[in-house]
């Protein structure tokens, strides 16, 4: 594996409420991977997205990411983990439901994370209309939506609005790209289409990349490793490599060993799924 970017040391989240979404879960991404993470629905894996993000912090345990503590202002962060040196990881995003804001064009909602994150934002006054305006531009393209910078988000279908969220999710060139579902919403032919249209992306780039997914062939045809969760609290049971060479093609996503993987992927949820219920009728006759 290349040099970990990513680690889940022991990590316990529970949430305000009460659930337990993770129990002492382990995980270690490479830089420049591609996992994806699958199991059951409910199970912790946008758990995993926003802790790697820093929007959560765990209940015990350690998030480390790019060398720092993820979430934590330098000073309240543990030295012992924590390199307070480290330079803060450039992260995009992407869900399954983009929101756009509706008062800008298409092309000042890519340019939205250039307007923020440092050290675009210094320049961002200055090359608003100019080179950063033209990087947009560019992604756009390479998206297949040349030509609707100036549209409003109202004017674009929800396929294209994932399209312009793929090209904010990547605009800062981030090392760490989180993806929730991103594709979920989509019709399949729109859904393959982007699959082609990301894999040439981390492949021009190879940015370190962690895909929540419900769909087993996406997984297939995208990740370099599948980590397959239990039911929640999530663990990661199961961590698959996929060794497919690459650039691999929509056609060969219907290979014979992909369908196997898939179909293994599928059995191994399924059990997990079971395991889960029989835990949760087991508690509730001790309750
Ligand atoms: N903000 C929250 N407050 C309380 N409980 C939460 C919160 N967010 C998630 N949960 C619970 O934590 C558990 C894990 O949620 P999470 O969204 O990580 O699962 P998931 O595997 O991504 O689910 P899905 O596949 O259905 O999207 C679920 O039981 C969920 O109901």
């Amino acid at each position: 594996m290349n040099p970990t970017f990513i680690e889940l040391a022991d990590v316990t989240l529970r949430y305000g409420g009460g659930t337990l979404a993770l129990d002492h879960t382990d995980l270690r991404v490479g830089e420049g991977d591609f996992v994806a993470l699958v199991g059951p629905s409910g199970c912790g894996k946008s758990t995993i997205l926003k802790l790697t993000a820093g929007l959560l912090r765990p209940s015990s345990g350690a998030v480390i990411v790019g060398g720092r503590e993820a979430g934590a202002p330098a000073a309240a962060a543990d030295a012992r983990l924590h390199d307070p040196h480290a330079p803060r990881v450039r992260i995009g995003l992407a869900f399954q439901n983009p929101t756009m804001l509706p008062w800008l064009t298409i092309r000042e909602n890519v340019m939205i994370p250039l307007k923020i994150v440092q050290p675009f934002r210094a320049d961002f006054a200055r090359k608003k209309r100019g080179e950063y305006a033209e990087r947009a531009e560019a992604l756009l393209a390479q998206v297949g939506l040349k030509g609707f910078g100036d549209k409003r988000p109202w004017q674009l279908s929800g396929g294209m609005l994932q399209r312009a969220s793929l090209c904010r999710a990547l605009v800062h060139e981030p090392q760490l790209l989180l993806l929730d579902e991103p594709f979920g919403a989509l019709d399949q032919f729109t859904r393959e289409e982007l699959w082609a249209i990301m894999q040439d992306l981390w492949i021009a780039k190879r940015p370190t990349v962690l895909l929540v997914t419900h769909d087993l062939r996406e997984s297939a045809y995208l990740a370099n490793r599948i980590c397959v969760m239990s039911a929640r609290p999530g663990r990661i049971l199961e961590d698959r490599a996929v060794p497919f060479a690459r650039p691999r093609t929509l056609e060969g996503s219907y290979a014979p060993e992909i369908a196997t993987l898939v179909q293994e992927l599928r059995m191994r949820i399924a059990h997990a799924r079971s395991d889960g219920d029989a835990r949760a009728a087991d508690d509730r006759r001790a309750a």
